[in-house]
């Protein structure tokens, strides 16, 4: 047993103090896991869009002060009582959607959307509704059932997945979000089948994984849409067989350009920008009688989707994925394997083009507005 187990641990966070405001680092006091929890040393954590949007405040559920982060990697460090399935020195991927396998949307076979913790997390809380997370005495809330802007974080036994001692943490902490979200929107949500076309609005971490799971489909079409001509690289680089600048068309519309690409539109299209304008665009240019547009990008507060119902009618259809469609205690080993044994689709190394530590966690978020930055992966040691 860990000499710190049972114990309050004294370690540092980034704390959001406030919307909008930049992070702070703190003295943080994490209080032991308690029945059905686990401690865990966090060691990496990816910087995601999303982290970003809930700073903004654009996020309903916000709640600040908060610690944030969900795209997390570590070790176990102690367990809570009733706890069998961790023990200390695990290596682990924190998981902000849940899996326990129990509930009625885990036992459905339809969805990855576990709710045992679900009503609990969005409120920025243990599912005894109280939190772990206190600086100076004040209580700070969770984030996303993970809090990875911690170096050490308590998550229910629902929200992690053991993994193999082997993998390169630095670089399977991106299996926690935005890569597996990108990929399985591909081949569990959407189900692409080999020599279809597809189009993916917004090249950023998500957007590449989109084009990589495309790619192992066998997709005859691979369409990148960015405002950014710095995004077609990447995005060939990751099996685009096609670039579009949506911002440099003249009088052509984006819906336009795509039809005409594509001899009447695409089979599949994603939206990975959150843009609700974008969003129309990509139903808007899928094939009459069968397209299938899938949303990825989350859409701040008060933002609504919209289209003429006949764009249903005429057999286009719009639906959504979190998280891939991936059930991570059921899916996450199995990629990660894939990964440290060279045989997986997934170019995970290729997707960290920027590095930050702890103490300069606030430099992830400059990197990600620049630009240039697919994936920002802090150090937690330093
Ligand atoms: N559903 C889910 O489970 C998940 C959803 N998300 C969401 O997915 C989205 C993508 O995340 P992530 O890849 O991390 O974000 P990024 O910011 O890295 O990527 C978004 C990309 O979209 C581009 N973009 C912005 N506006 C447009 C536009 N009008 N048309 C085309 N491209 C545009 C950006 O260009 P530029 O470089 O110029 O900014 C950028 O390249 C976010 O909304 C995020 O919150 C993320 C993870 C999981
Ligand atoms: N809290 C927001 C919704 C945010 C959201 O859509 N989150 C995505 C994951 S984004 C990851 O980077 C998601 O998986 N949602 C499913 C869920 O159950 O949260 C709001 O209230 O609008
Ligand atoms: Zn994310
Ligand atoms: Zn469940």
């Amino acid at each position: 047993m860990s000499s710190t187990a049972g114990k309050p641990i004294h370690c540092k966070a980034a704390v959001a103090w406030a919307a909008a405001k930049p992070l702070s680092i703190e003295d943080v006091e994490v209080a032991p896991p308690k029945k059905g929890e686990v401690r865990v040393k966090v060691t990496y954590t990816g910087l995601c869009h999303t982290d970003a949007y809930s700073l903004s405040g654009s996020d309903p559920e916000g709640a600040f002060p908060v610690i944030l982060g969900h795209e997390g990697a570590g070790f176990v460090e102690s367990v809570g009582e009733g706890v069998t399935e961790f023990k200390e020195g695990d290596s682990v991927i924190l998981l902000y959607t849940a899996e326990c396998k129990q509930c009625k949307f885990c036992k459905s076979g339809k969805t990855n959307l576990c709710q045992a913790v679900r009503a609990t997390q969005g409120q920025g809380v243990m599912p005894d509704k109280t939190v772990r997370f206190k600086v100076k005495g004040q209580e700070i809330k969770h984030f996303m059932g993970t809090s990875s802007f911690s170096q050490y974080t308590v998550v229910s036994e629902h929200s992690l997945v053991s993994v193999d001692k082997k993998a390169n943490q630095q670089k399977t902490c991106l299996l926690g979000c935005g890569v597996t979200t990108g990929f399985g929107a591909v081949t569990n949500t959407a189900k692409v089948e080999e020599g279809a076309t597809v189009a993916v609005f917004g090249i950023g971490c998500v957007g590449l994984a989109v084009i990589e799971g495309a790619k192992a489909r066998k997709a005859s079409k691979i369409i990148a849409v960015d405002i950014n001509d710095g995004k077609e690289s990447w995005a060939k680089k990751f099996g685009a067989t096609d670039f579009v600048n949506s911002n440099k068309l003249g009088d052509q519309s984006v819906v336009e350009k795509l039809v005409e690409l594509t001899d009447g539109g695409l089979d599949y299209t994603f939206d990975c920008t959150g843009n609700v304008k974008v969003m129309r665009a990509a139903l808007e240019a899928c094939h009459k009688g069968w397209g299938v547009s899938t949303v990825i990008g989350v859409a701040a507060a008060g933002q609504e989707i919209s289209t003429r119902p006949f764009q249903l009618v005429t057999g286009r259809k719009w639906q959504g994925s979190a998280f891939g469609g991936v059930k991570g205690k059921t899916e996450l080993p199995a990629m990660v394997d894939a990964y440290t044994d060279g045989k997986s689709p997934i170019k995970l190394d290729d997707y960290v083009t920027h590095e930050t530590t702890l103490s300069e966690l606030q430099k992830g978020f400059d990197y990600m507005k620049a630009g240039d930055c697919i994936r920002c992966v802090a150090d937690m040691s330093k």
